[in-house]
């Protein structure tokens, strides 16, 4: 007997679409391919071709479970650039065709106090790019795949100037760094900021600080890094944190430091480089509680703040000025098949200073397996 016909697939079934992915499994991080199935386009949404997706330190905290909420099989990837190939019915914004990007949010309530102002990072019911329960109960997956669907408010527009490949960053490490300048006041020229930690964050931390017209002193632990910092990232000044002569000389100097640092390291050392009512930004996220003498904070009336991602409105805004005054991550493109390799170079901070997976031209060379 002949099997029966498959039933005709509804309408939602139909647009459902396969793509694959690069899943950590356990707490090993280990990346290996993954079929996932994207949602049907919404009557709001973006399909997006993802073409590059940059590898923050926020992906390895979490495939490897450091933040303890790590709901495997987890699909890094929060730094998507690509090109739309559909939209639904209701997008006015983008049409097929055009160079967008995707940060760290793909949606949030849209109705509360901080998104009316355009502050979805800080909405309650802000939903992840990955590793978040979505509306509908089934987990996100990021960027390390061939596509995405997206609510078209969480989309951003790449400025003709900016390269998709060297752009993508900025969708998470450049918007970090950018809004706490911008929300603390140092952004004002003449103002000299520390950028603690030279990494993915931090070099684009130093040209961002550079567009704004700020002295910028890059405080690292890697010597190694002084001449590049200087010469080409443009930051005036290099401060190596072991070196006692060189912290000394720096102290009371700064307006504000921006701490990138992913690791737990002492930080009373660092409130001293601050100016009387200094601000240490802190946007690294470190796996362990953060030990903070008091007296290191009280004298001198320092401030200790944090600075989570950045609403769409701001991420527009900062990838804009980004390309207007020349600002790009500065990269190692890899194949997808080097993505392991890189997640062991990115924890030994073996990399100038991004990398970004080549999505579009390698990933699907991938097999996939459930
Ligand atoms: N607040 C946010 O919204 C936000 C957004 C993105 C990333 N992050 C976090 O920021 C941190 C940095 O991310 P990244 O992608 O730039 O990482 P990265 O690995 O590219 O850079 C981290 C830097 O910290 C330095 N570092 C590590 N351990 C150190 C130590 N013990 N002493 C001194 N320096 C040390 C490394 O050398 C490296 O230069 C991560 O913790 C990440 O999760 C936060
Ligand atoms: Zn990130
Ligand atoms: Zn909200």
């Amino acid at each position: 007997m002949a099997p029966a016909a498959p039933a005709p697939a509804s309408a939602g079934e139909k647009q459902q679409r396969k793509t694959v992915g690069l899943a950590a499994r356990d707490a090993s991080g280990r990346l290996s391919p993954l079929t996932l199935t994207r949602r049907s386009t919404g009557d709001d949404d973006v399909v997006i071709k993802i073409l590059y997706c940059g590898i923050c330190h926020s992906d390895l905290h979490c495939m490897k479970n450091e933040w303890k909420n790590a709901i495997y099989p987890v699909v890094p990837g929060h730094e998507i650039a690509g090109v739309v190939t559909e939209v639904g019915k209701n997008v006015a914004k983008f049409k097929a065709g055009d160079k967008v990007g995707v940060g760290c949010i793909v949606n949030s309530c849209q109705s509360c106090e901080s998104c009316s102002q355009g502050f979805e990072n800080h909405c309650s019911a802000g939903i992840f790019t990955y590793n978040s329960v979505d509306r509908d109960g089934t987990v996100t997956y990021g960027g390390y795949s061939g596509m995405v669907v997206v609510h078209e408010r969480f989309v951003v527009r790449f400025p003709e100037a900016m390269p998709l490949d060297k752009g993508a960053p900025l969708l998470c490490a450049g918007i970090t760094v950018y809004t706490p300048m911008k929300y603390h006041g140092l952004d004002a020229p003449g103002k000299h900021v520390g950028v603690l930690g030279l990494g993915g964050l931090g070099h684009v931390a130093v040209k961002f600080a550079k567009a704004f017209g700020l002295t910028v002193t890059v405080i690292s632990s890697s010597p190694g890094k002084k001449q590049e910092a200087l010469e080409r990232l443009g930051a005036d000044a290099f401060v190596v944190s072991s070196n006692a002569e060189e912290m000394k000389a720096a102290t009371g100097t700064m307006d504000g430091i921006i701490n990138t640092v992913s690791a737990n390291t002492p930080m009373a050392p660092f409130f001293g480089l601050l100016k009387p009512n200094g601000k240490m930004i802190l946007v690294g996220l470190p796996e362990n509680p953060l030990e903070i003498p008091p007296f290191a904070l009280v004298v001198g009336n320092k401030t200790l703040a944090g600075s989570n991602i950045g609403g769409l409105p701001d991420t527009q805004e900062m990838i804009d000025f980004a390309a207007k005054h020349g600002v790009t991550a500065d990269v190692e493109v890899i194949g997808a098949d080097y993505v392991n390799a890189a997640m062991e170079r990115l924890a030994k901070a073996d990399v100038r200073y991004r990398f970004v997976i080549d999505i579009g031209n390698t990933l699907q060379a991938m097999d996939a397996t459930e």
